[in-house]
């Protein structure tokens, strides 16, 4: 699959404009970089074309903000990154226009430089032509390395390489690489968990997945929204009431595949959305009004551990819960190390993607111990269905 490629094994990089797309999406607290598992698998092709004499100027985005907006700046991540490649990366304010040019001008054969959330403009997300053209200005060829944004079809992840000649970086490589072999023909059973934050952005992932898993497990805000489209008062949870339709739909269509589905049975539920908040197990019948589901309850846990327990393959995206907050860490935590432990038994290939699932990992101490970690999630889910990627598809050697 990836032989179809042009990768960085087919272009001379020496004094070029390399317009790389990285994905620097990273999990923040108060502007603090909590896990750097992505800037560590950019590292190595940022490194190898400044290595080659080439000009590294890093595009990507930051969070979804509408319009340019400080706290979404990627300037702490690239000061961060510095620290990850021990080695300078310049700054520029933003993607396009002037302070962009001129950041790119005063570049030299074997620099860094970064620039400002791509996100900062409407258009990049419009896949907008103009926008396109200004982005290109800055560049003699075009390298995708993102491929946790690759089902994006955004000016800088696609757009691009209808206007540059594009290549595939190596961590692009790579992750098809892995993914092809640990999950081209799996083993049955296989299970999926889903959980996480970003409900209407994935939900519909869900639809096929059911057909492609045999049993499919949801938590985090994912499952507080089937939960309330089955009648359940999920109090002041994250959740997207008005995606209830959907979530029966794809509740339906995992009845008709016979895919079982694992709902939580009961809840942990505290009242402020803060690190050791008070909280209780409740009922799904008893979930009170004003409280919020920060993570699956104890019950619901057993259940995920005996899902495992009865799977050969498992695929993972999106925390149990709000798993940065202590204790609503621990359904996560709990599912990570029993999944873990069967993977070191060979009983179990289990593969994870997101940002903050790789994060939830590695606070569990255990991304080492799954059998692939990607950097992707919302791609990963998309690749699983069998999806084109489109930033993986405008690389095809044509
Ligand atoms: N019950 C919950 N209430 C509030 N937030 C939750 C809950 N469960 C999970 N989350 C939040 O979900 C977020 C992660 O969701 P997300 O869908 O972004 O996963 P991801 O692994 O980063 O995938 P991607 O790479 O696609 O973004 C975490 O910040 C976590 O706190
Ligand atoms: O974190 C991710 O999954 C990618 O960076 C894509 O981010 P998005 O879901 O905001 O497009």
């Amino acid at each position: 699959m990836t032989n179809s490629f042009r990768t960085l094994d087919d272009v001379d990089v020496k004094g070029k404009r390399v317009l790389l797309r990285v994905d620097l999406n990273v999990p923040m607290e108060q502007g603090r970089v909590t896990d750097t598992t992505r800037l560590e698998r950019v590292a190595p092709t940022i490194t190898e074309i400044a290595g080659k004499g080439g000009k590294a100027i890093l595009l990507a985005h930051f969070g979804r903000p509408k319009g340019r907006d400080a706290k979404d700046s990627l300037r702490p991540v690239a000061t961060e990154l510095a620290k990850v490649l021990g080695r300078p990366v310049a700054f520029a304010d933003d993607c396009i226009g002037d302070a962009a040019e001129k950041a790119v001008a005063a570049m030299k054969d074997g620099d860094i430089l970064c620039l400002e959330n791509t996100r900062f403009h409407k258009e990049e997300e419009k896949n907008d032509p103009a926008f396109v053209a200004e982005l290109a200005k800055l560049g003699d060829i075009w390298v995708n390395d993102a491929f946790s944004a690759a089902h994006r079809a955004h000016a800088s992840t696609e757009g691009l390489g209808h206007k540059l000649p594009g290549y595939a970086g190596r961590t692009m490589q790579a992750e098809l690489e892995a993914l092809n072999k640990a999950l081209e023909a799996p083993t049955k059973p296989v299970i999926a968990i889903i959980g996480g934050a970003k409900v209407s952005t994935k939900i519909d992932l869900l639809e096929n997945l059911v057909s492609k898993v045999d049993a499919l497990v949801i938590g985090g805000g994912m499952a507080n929204t089937f939960l309330h489209a089955q009648g359940v008062n999920v109090g002041k949870s994250l959740a997207e009431k008005d995606l209830a339709a959907t979530a029966l739909r794809i509740l339906d269509k995992a009845k008709a595949a016979n895919c079982t589905i694992i709902l939580p049975v009961d809840a942990t539920v505290a009242f402020h959305f803060a690190a050791n908040a008070p909280s209780h197990a409740y009922g799904l019948d008893a979930i009170p009004a004003e409280g919020m589901i920060l993570d699956v309850g104890p019950q619901s846990v057993e259940r995920v551990r005996s899902a495992i327990d009865d799977a050969a393959t498992l695929v993972w995206n999106g925390p149990l819960g709000a798993f940065e907050l202590s204790p609503f860490d621990r359904g996560t935590v709990v599912a990570a190390k029993h999944a873990a432990e069967r993977t070191k038994t060979g009983k179990l290939v289990s593969v994870a993607g997101g940002g903050d699932t790789v994060a939830a990992l590695n606070q569990a101490g255990v991304a080492g111990d799954f059998s692939y970690v990607s950097t992707a999630g919302g791609a990963f889910l998309e690749w699983m269905e069998g999806k084109p990627l489109p930033g993986v598809e405008v690389l095809r050697a044509k």
